[in-house]
């Protein structure tokens, strides 16, 4: 997935999606699966601050409204709190540009828990990696 990062002050990640035409979930609007994977690679980016490896354990998604094809989308992530190995994260959407446009209407929040990971999670597929990833949360391909 094509997200621009921004790292602002303190703990927030800003990140920008364009609601392209294969993102299509109902007729015209996002796919719901397609709004979480933005969610989760924006927390995601979120918790680089930690300088260790996460994996995503829990996310939790609220579809406030409808974003239709051809928005723009701005995503705004934090870290909450961490306990142990554990990461809360929190995170909004709104859409900036585009048809339905509005920068002061939330059109969808999550809540998502992430664990820190040592190396060895990911050398248990080393043999299965399918190419490299362009960032840490470059890996999706839709
Ligand atoms: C060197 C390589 C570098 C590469 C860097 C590239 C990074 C790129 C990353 C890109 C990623 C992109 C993003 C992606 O797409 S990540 C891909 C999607 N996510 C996964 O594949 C994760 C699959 N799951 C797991 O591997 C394990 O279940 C994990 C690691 C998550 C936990 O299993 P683990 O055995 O480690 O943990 P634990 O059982 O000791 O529990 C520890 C604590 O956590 C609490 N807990 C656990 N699960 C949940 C839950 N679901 N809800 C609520 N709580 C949960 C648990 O109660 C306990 O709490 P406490 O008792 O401490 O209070």
């Amino acid at each position: 997935m094509a997200m621009q990062f921004t790292f602002g002050e303190g703990l927030e990640v800003t990140g920008m999606l364009d609601v392209a035409n294969r993102y299509q979930g109902g007729p015209g609007f996002i796919h719901g699966g397609i709004l979480t994977t933005a969610f989760d690679e924006a927390q995601g980016m979120a918790c680089m601050v930690l300088r260790r490896p996460v994996v995503t354990g829990h996310l939790q998604i609220d579809f406030a409204a409808p974003i239709p094809l051809g928005s723009v989308l701005e995503l705004r992530a934090r870290i909450d709190g961490t306990v142990r190995r554990k990461v809360y994260t929190s995170a909004e959407a709104r859409i900036v540009e585009g048809p339905f446009a509005d920068p002061d209407v939330v059109v969808a929040t999550s809540r998502g828990l992430f664990l820190t990971v040592g190396a060895e999670h990911f050398d248990r597929a080393k043999d299965f990696v399918d190419g490299v990833p362009v960032s840490p949360h470059g890996t999706s391909s839709v």
